[in-house]
């Protein structure tokens, strides 16, 4: 049954194309207004200078761009959605407002309220499934249960992707474009300035918004996705993907790059196999944190609550040394610097970095997890959060907790020219490479670099002394 009128409600699927809920709504209405809300809930806390708002605001003007060459108009407002949504669907007596499922647990609280203001006047907010391939209750165990370790999840999500085709359906609004309502009034998109936050260039720091900047990135990836495996954790060479940000706000349909990279004949080497291993485990911590909310506000394995971390004086001290890139540790320092100039970490870097701050200076992971919820571009509350816990060994299928990332070793064996340590903190450029693994070893001190603010070896047995009194603390 054709609605006469309904709302699509962007979020963070930022694009036109390949868009389940666009399609949904164009499919079942008359007539489609939509809109993309800058959610004043969520700007108000962030600084002015905030990369990820510059990249959403260009990324909405291509999305606008691309429905008005559809026929249509993208209306952009700026408040409180859940007042602006349900006072829409009222001026424009929408019958239902689509949107694409956000399984975090500040959006399931806003949708559910919406959904109820909507349903108060006879209306319906419709979800869809948009930001992953496999969601919800399409990956249970036998029993019937959310799975807590990777390995199972990512066999059973294997499976159940080579089962049905349809999951990677392409979503093409051209053939419905009639139905897009173009004659609503207000701005298409709202200026930064009005907003509050600092223009930005996004190029300067490789960032290429939009559908546009999410192909750019994709085909250079492709193009180099054979290496994929030899050259992931090489922290000074770019050999990831990149797509971190696209898959973040939904530049790119997760489904669209499925399908290109299946076009290929050798779909199943290595390297295309291990890289879409670990887009899983971006669908592994979102069912996690949509099945077990409360791993938002602690840890999974709640024996960890009791983790007595280093706090006071001397905790603030540690943490901010690790903020401000001055631990006296080349590698955490370069990584966090890398972090603090352009929101962008290597995977390999968040690693060391993480487990530094945790592992090594015993601060509460969740205070790291806050800081890069701020910094990062990629920031995604389901993966941080996973990520975290896994490298405090607090989470669903964590490291075990005696294993610390040595900041040395893991130096020699991921930057061993150091060349990533001399990019990002180049005062130690003229420093010989096994002096920045292990500066505690020449013989007089870097010259203005601080001196380590811990002493390895003694932080291994603190963090051994913190994490086995809460494995033999009896059970609660
Ligand atoms: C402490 C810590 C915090 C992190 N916080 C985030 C975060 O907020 N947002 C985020 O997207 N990733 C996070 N990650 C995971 C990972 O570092 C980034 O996804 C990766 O660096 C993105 O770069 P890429 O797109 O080039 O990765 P690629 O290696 O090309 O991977 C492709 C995609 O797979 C997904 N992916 C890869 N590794 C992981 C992983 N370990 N966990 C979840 N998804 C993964 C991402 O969507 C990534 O874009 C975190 C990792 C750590 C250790």
């Amino acid at each position: 049954m054709t609605e006469r009128r309904s709302i699509f409600w962007m979020r963070r699927d930022l694009r036109a194309h390949d868009n389940v809920a666009l399609h949904a709504a164009l499919s079942a209405s008359d007539r489609v207004v939509c809109v993309f809300v800058y959610d004043r809930t969520i700007l108000d806390a962030l600084p002015r200078h905030d990369r990820r708002v510059a990249f959403i605001h260009a990324s909405v003007a291509e999305a606008g761009a691309d429905i008005a060459k559809l026929g249509g108009k993208l209306l952009a407002l700026e408040g409180d959605p859940a007042e602006l949504i349900p006072a829409l669907a009222r001026r424009h007596d929408a019958g239902r407002v689509f949107a694409n499922d956000d399984y975090e647990p500040s959006a399931r609280r806003r949708d559910a309220a919406i959904a109820e203001a909507l349903a108060r006047d006879g209306r319906e907010l419709v979800l869809s499934k948009d930001q992953v391939l496999l969601h919800k209750e399409e990956v249970l165990s036998k029993a019937g249960t959310p799975y807590t370790r990777f390995t199972p999840y990512y066999n059973a999500w294997l499976q159940r992707l080579g089962q049905d085709r349809n999951i990677l359906s392409d979503y093409d609004p051209a053939p419905l474009k009639a139905r897009f309502d173009a004659s609503v009034q207000g701005p298409s998109n709202i200026s930064l300035d009005k907003l509050g936050f600092d223009e930005i260039d996004l190029e300067a720091l490789s960032l290429y918004p939009g559908a546009s900047g999410a192909r750019r990135v994709f085909d250079e990836f492709t193009g180099k996705v054979d290496d994929y495996m030899a050259r992931r954790n090489t922290l000074a060479v770019a050999g990831t993907s990149g797509l971190d940000i696209h898959l973040r706000f939904g530049t790119m349909s997760i489904r669209a790059i499925f399908r290109e990279l299946g076009k290929r004949k050798d779909t199943h080497n290595a390297s295309v196999g291990g890289w879409i291993r670990e887009v899983c485990w971006r669908e592994y911590f979102s069912q996690l944190l949509y099945h077990v909310p409360r791993v938002a506000d602690g840890p999974y394995l709640e024996k960890y609550a009791q983790l007595d971390w280093v706090k006071g004086k001397l905790g603030e001290q540690r943490l901010a040394a690790w903020k401000n890139a001055a631990t006296g540790y080349p590698i955490v320092d370069a990584a966090m610097t890398q972090l603090n100039t352009t929101g962008a970490m290597h995977n390999r870097a968040r690693l060391v970095a993480g487990s530094f701050l945790v592992k090594t200076l015993g601060v509460d992971w969740r205070e790291g997890e806050a800081y890069f919820a701020l910094q990062l571009n990629d920031y995604d509350q389901a993966s941080n959060n996973g990520n975290w816990q896994w490298v405090a060994s607090t989470g669903a299928d964590a490291q075990p907790p005696y294993r610390i990332f040595n900041p040395a070793s893991q130096s020699q064996t991921y930057d061993p020219d150091a060349a990533y340590i001399k990019h990002w903190l180049p005062a130690l450029a003229p420093i010989e490479a096994r002096h920045l693994h292990e500066p505690w070893k020449r013989k007089a001190p870097i010259p203005d670099y601080p001196a380590p603010i811990v002493d390895l070896a003694s932080s291994v047995e603190e963090c051994k002394r913190r994490y086995g009194a809460v494995a033999r603390a009896p059970a609660a």
